[in-house]
Formats: structure tokens, sequence, C-alpha cells
């Protein structure tokens, strides 16, 4: 898709039902989220999320896809180790029926994005915020804006290419950062508060149907004016498609 320069269309679900309507909407890939923690279990942040709690999510969604590509996030404490990132990995896509991976990582994390490689493990490095790290961060803010921080990130996505990553995720970063790391990479660039730049656009489902409490500024309720959530999830596809979403209101600058 990225070759073709189709937006790829991303959602998280987390339940079967949601999966479903997901799919039926036509979004290409469906995420298991440690945003979990927040929308389903009602924790302030992703940390308390377990293994058993994702895979135990992604068996559900994944009865409920026939079409959507399947990923599962690697929770908080889940890859200390290149043991351990495995051992995680093996329930995800064992137990849970994943398709791939996705760490909170940066050059730090290229050992076990290579090992996932080497043992036939896709893998989504996500870089820009990054949730599991709240308290280090002291809240959930836009990533990169000083020009050091920005070269850095940009090193560290194509240190986790060559490492052997498939697909990255940037979260809350400026437009012009998120396009200038897209066209240095070759691997397709999913973005959430990342701009119009990147190959492809995630979003919390929860936050498309208007019902989280209050919402990040990148987010759309796209369920207000429509009558369902079938037509609420389409809508969401095709302004992913079309390119209308997300606006500048939507992003960074
Ligand atoms: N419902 C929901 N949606 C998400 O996108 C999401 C979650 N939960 N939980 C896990 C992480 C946490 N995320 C968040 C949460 C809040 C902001 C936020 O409030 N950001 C400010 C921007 C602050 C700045 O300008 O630096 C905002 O106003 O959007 C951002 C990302 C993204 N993820
Ligand atoms: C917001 C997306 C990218 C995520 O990591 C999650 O839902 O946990
Ligand atoms: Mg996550």
């Amino acid at each position: 898709m990225r070759e073709r320069a189709e937006p790829i269309a991303c959602l998280t679900a987390y339940e079967y039902s949601q999966a479903r309507l997901a799919d039926a909407a036509g979004v290409d890939v469906v995420l298991v989220g440690d945003s979990l923690g927040m929308v389903v279990q009602g924790h302030e942040t992703t940390v308390p999320v377990t293994v058993e709690d994702i895979v135990y999510h992604t068996q559900a969604v994944a009865r409920g896809l026939s079409r959507a590509w399947l990923i599962a996030d690697m929770p908080f404490m889940s890859y200390v180790t290149l043991e351990h990132a495995l051992e995680t990995a093996a329930c995800l896509m064992q137990d849970g029926g994943a398709q791939m991976v996705k760490l909170e990582g940066d050059a730090q994390q290229q050992e076990i994005v290579a090992s996932f490689a080497a043992h036939g493990i896709p893998v989504c490095a996500h870089l820009g915020l990054r949730p599991q790290l709240v308290h280090k961060l002291g809240g959930y803010r836009v990533q990169g804006r000083e020009d050091r921080q920005a070269e850095q990130m940009l090193a560290d996505a194509l240190t986790l290419q060559q490492a052997g990553a498939d697909m990255l995720l940037l979260e809350c970063v400026p437009s012009a950062l998120a396009s200038r790391i897209q066209k240095e990479v070759h691997i397709p660039v999913i973005g959430i508060g990342a701009g119009s730049g990147c190959d492809g656009q995630i979003l919390v489902m929860h936050d498309v149907l208007g019902i989280t409490a209050s919402p990040p500024k990148f987010t759309q309720d796209f369920l207000k004016g429509r009558g369902s959530i079938q037509e609420a999830l389409s809508a969401y596809v095709a302004a992913v498609k079309s390119r209308e979403f997300p606006a500048a209101a939507q992003s960074f600058s």
C-alpha cells in the first residue's frame, strides 16, 4: 500500500464486535493496543496492562476479522530482555493470534527487533510519544519539537528499520518531522497526531466513537451526526483514504 501510495486506515479494537465492524468498514490494520488499560479497564495510564490482558483481547478481536491485518501491543515491562521479548511475542502470536507485534522503542530496542526479524516475528516500532514512559515524561506531550530530539528520532527510525522493523508508528510528533522520517525510510509509517505526511493513520476506537472523557486533540468523533457505529467507522476509513483526515486541527506544527 505504501508503494502504491494508498493511505493505510488503522484503528484499535479490543473485542469481537468492534473488530467485526472495523473489518466490515474496510479498516486495513487493527491494533489491540495497550490503550485498553485506559479505555477498557479505566486505569489512568497503560502501565498496569499485562501480557495476559493483551492475549485475552487479541483472541476476541481475531475472531472478528476476516480481512484486516492484526497487530498486538507488547505491554510495559514485557520486553525487558531478549528472552523475555521473544516469550511475550510467542504469547501474542501463538495464543492471541496476532500477525505482528508492536513495541515502544528506540535504538535501545534494536537487538530485540533484530531477533524478532530473525525468528519470523513481524514487528512495528512505536516512536515519538511512548505512553509506557508516562511516569518518566511527566505527561502525554508532543515529542521531537527540539532539533536534537528530532534528529535522534530520525536516527532511531533508521536504526530500527536497519535492525528489521517492518513498520513504524509515530505518535504525537510535529507534522514536518513525521514527513521527514516518512521520506527517509522505506517501510510504512503510521501516524497518530503526526500529520498527513504518513503512509497511514491510526486512532483509538473510543475516540472515533466519541466516548472518551477527554480525548486528545488529534482525534475526531466520527459518530457525531451519523446514525450508527458502522457508518462512523466507514466515514473514518473514507476520511483517511481521501486524506481529509488528519487536517491541521488534528496535527501539531
Ligand atoms: N483514548 C485514548 N486515545 C489515545 O490516543 C491514547 C490513549 N487513550 N491512551 C494511550 C495513549 C495516550 N495518548 C495520549 C493521551 C493524551 C494526549 C494529550 O492530551 N495530548 C495533548 C497535547 C499536549 C501537547 O500539546 O504537547 C492534547 O491536547 O492532545 C496525547 C496522547 C495516546 N493514546
Ligand atoms: C494509540 C496506539 C498507537 C497505541 O499504541 C494503543 O492504542 O495502545
Ligand atoms: Mg499502545
